[in-house]
């Protein structure tokens, strides 16, 4: 059995995430998914669904065996009991391919990372164009 990883925000659910699920599922037999705290994101807006909501929304997926809410303070905790053979990065995930094998070979992990493709097939495929969407439409009553 290969164990792939995935993992991400996953605010609000549209079909660029199905699509690295299910690009990400194809890599083993079974996908876990750590569904990030609000916390551990720096690099964008606070999501607006709170995590257990996001997990319990990926949990739903049929691509999906198990998602967590991983840890609060260290990435690599989650990875010493999910014992992934590979994790799959998405296509805009601001982890770098190489450097996280090299750390995860420094941490005593055989983990094997890969980039899967970006799904360009439908229109607001990003969370944070869809909340735009939003703000936009109902600010100027269209
Ligand atoms: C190998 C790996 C392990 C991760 N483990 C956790 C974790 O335990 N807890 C967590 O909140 N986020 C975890 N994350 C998710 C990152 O926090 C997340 O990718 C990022 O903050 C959210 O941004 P994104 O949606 O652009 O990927 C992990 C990410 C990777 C690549
Ligand atoms: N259009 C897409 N095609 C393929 N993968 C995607 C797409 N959108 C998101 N993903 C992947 O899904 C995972 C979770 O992404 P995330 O929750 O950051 O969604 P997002 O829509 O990219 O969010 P935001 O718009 O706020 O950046 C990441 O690995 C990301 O690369």
């Amino acid at each position: 059995m290969t164990r792939v990883l995935a993992t991400g925000t996953f605010d609000i659910l549209h079909p660029g995430h199905v699509h690295y699920l299910t690009e990400a599922k194809k890599l083993g037999d079974e996908l876990f998914v750590i569904v990030a705290w609000e916390s551990m994101i720096k690099h964008k807006p606070r999501p607006i669904i709170p995590t257990k909501q996001r997990v319990m929304m990926v949990n739903e997926l049929k691509v999906v065996d198990r998602a967590i809410a991983g840890s609060k303070h260290d990435i690599f905790e989650p990875l010493r009991k999910i014992n992934p053979d590979i994790i799959a990065l998405g296509h805009d995930q601001h982890f770098d391919q190489q450097e996280l094998e090299k750390t995860l070979k420094e941490k005593g992990f055989d983990i094997k990372v890969v980039r899967v493709s970006k799904f360009r097939e439908c229109d607001i495929c990003s969370s944070g164009k869809i909340i735009k969407e939003i703000i936009d439409r109902y600010s100027t009553d269209k």
